[in-house]
């Protein structure tokens, strides 16, 4: 089988190359990348006017399957995550039962081989059913392909387990993904404390909250030398500590997802339960430094945190409905949309969060486009504008806070393995 990619701009961080190329793509692999290819090809893609880039990685995506098959599966997720653009997708273990043992580690390895359109990595919890105390079998899940341990969607609050938890990905060589969220200071919040939850009667979730879990975790990955990835970062000041833990060579990283950029508190007035997360919207100040930390380089990664819920569950009320929101089909517009047009981010810079940094953190030959690569590769067009549309997701769940935002920049094709996964036009007749 062989692939053509013609004319497109080729943008690939890992090696500066920002230019128009001509891509060939033979039986999975990238065959050669040259000014113009004369080749002939089973199919010819023109990508005039286009960006080709490396194939997107998703370090945080919640897939619901073992155990909340209603509101997404490991094949709808998979779609959803070709539909945005993502050729690989790590998927948090808060299933039920969870991603805790060799057993479930290998359903879901099974299900992602038989149903999934992009390439699943799932992630082993920390803590026995994210339970936060007694530590999973780290060891036997690393031998059958985990590839980072989280309790996301909760914190390990034991700093004990914590360190443990750390001392044995050190010894296994993976990361640790932490969602940060200190428990005892949590006060049965449902958004960010300060003046609009005042204004709005609703318990607050403190800054705090977050700080001092990811203060604590820096903490335990310089003693420990874990490779700590920090999730969902949505302070200002956890920007700031991000950035104080680089300075003190201690091994972590960060990531933001596009909602935090995004939006703020006030965009909660409405009490749409689409606006209802964990971390939540945060401050303007807070939108501000998330930027500045992208743009300076403290933070490595844009991870969407795809979280979706069931019709029925969002529409609870405020209080009630529970935390998250899809993300995979609206993360490279909101990334274009936010950060390059408006001069945050060069598209290369952008790129670099969506591809070569999340390998490099998961340790993996992809984020890269290279002769000899495995050919994962997206295909975005850069400036159409358009309002998103949830009706037309491939996820299951349509639980999104930007159904009719405009936006510019959208995924024409996603490639995996040198084939054509997601082709925007055949797959929307
Ligand atoms: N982010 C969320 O609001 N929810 C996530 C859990 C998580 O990522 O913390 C979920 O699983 O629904
Ligand atoms: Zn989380």
């Amino acid at each position: 089988m062989k692939l053509l990619i013609k004319s497109g701009r080729v943008i690939n961080p890992s090696t500066g190359l920002d230019e128009i190329k001509d891509i060939l793509l033979i039986d999975g692999l990238v065959a050669k990348i040259e000014d113009e290819i004369l080749d002939e090809a089973d199919k010819i893609i023109d990508a005039m006017d286009f960006w080709v880039t490396p194939g997107l990685i998703d370090l945080h995506v919640h897939l619901r399957e073992p155990g909340f098959e209603h509101k997404e599966t490991i094949e709808t997720g998979s779609r959803s995550a070709a539909k945005g653009g993502f050729t690989t997708i790590c998927c948090m273990p808060n299933t039920n039962p969870a991603i805790d043992c060799k057993d479930v580690v290998d359903f879901v390895k099974s299900r992602a081989r038989e149903k999934a359109i992009v390439n699943v990595l799932p992630i082993g919890s920390i803590t026995k059913g994210l339970k936060g105390e007694e530590l999973a079998n780290i060891d036997e899940m690393v031998k059958i392909g985990i590839c980072a341990i989280s309790d996301d969607g909760r914190t390990v609050q034991n700093s004990d387990s914590m360190r443990q938890g750390m001392k044995i990905a050190k010894d296994l060589n993976i990361p640790v993904f932490s969602h940060c969220e200190d428990e005892t200071l949590l006060c049965g919040g449902v958004m960010n404390s300060g003046a609009v939850s005042k204004e709005l009667g609703m318990d607050g979730i403190l800054s705090e909250v977050e700080n001092v879990i990811i203060a604590r975790d820096i903490v335990l990955t310089k003693g420990t030398g874990a490779k700590l990835h920090i999730c969902h970062i949505s302070t200002s000041l956890g920007v700031d500590l991000l950035r104080f833990g680089k300075s003190i060579g201690a091994n972590v990283t960060g990531e933001v997802c596009p909602h935090h950029f995004t939006l703020t508190d006030k965009d909660v007035s409405s009490l749409d339960t689409n606006m209802k997360m964990n971390p939540p919207l945060r401050g303007q100040d807070d939108v501000e430094a998330i930027k500045m930390g992208l743009k300076d380089g403290t933070i490595d990664v844009i991870a969407t945190d795809h979280a979706p819920h069931h019709k029925d569950e969002k529409s609870l009320s405020f209080s009630n409905a529970p935390f998250g929101i899809v993300g995979l089909e609206t993360a490279i517009p909101l990334g274009i949309t936010e950060l390059v047009k408006e001069g945050w981010l060069t598209p290369m810079e952008l790129i670099e969060k969506f591809t070569i940094n999340p390998a490099k953190i998961l340790d993996i030959d992809k984020g890269d486009i290279g002769v000899g690569k495995i050919a994962d590769i997206t295909i975005i067009n850069p400036s159409v504008e358009y309002k998103i549309d949830v009706k037309g997701f491939a996820s299951k769940s349509k639980n999104s806070p930007f159904h009719n935002r405009l936006v510019n920049g959208r995924v024409e094709y996603t490639i995996v393995n040198g084939e054509v996964v997601y082709d925007r036009i055949k797959d929307n007749k």
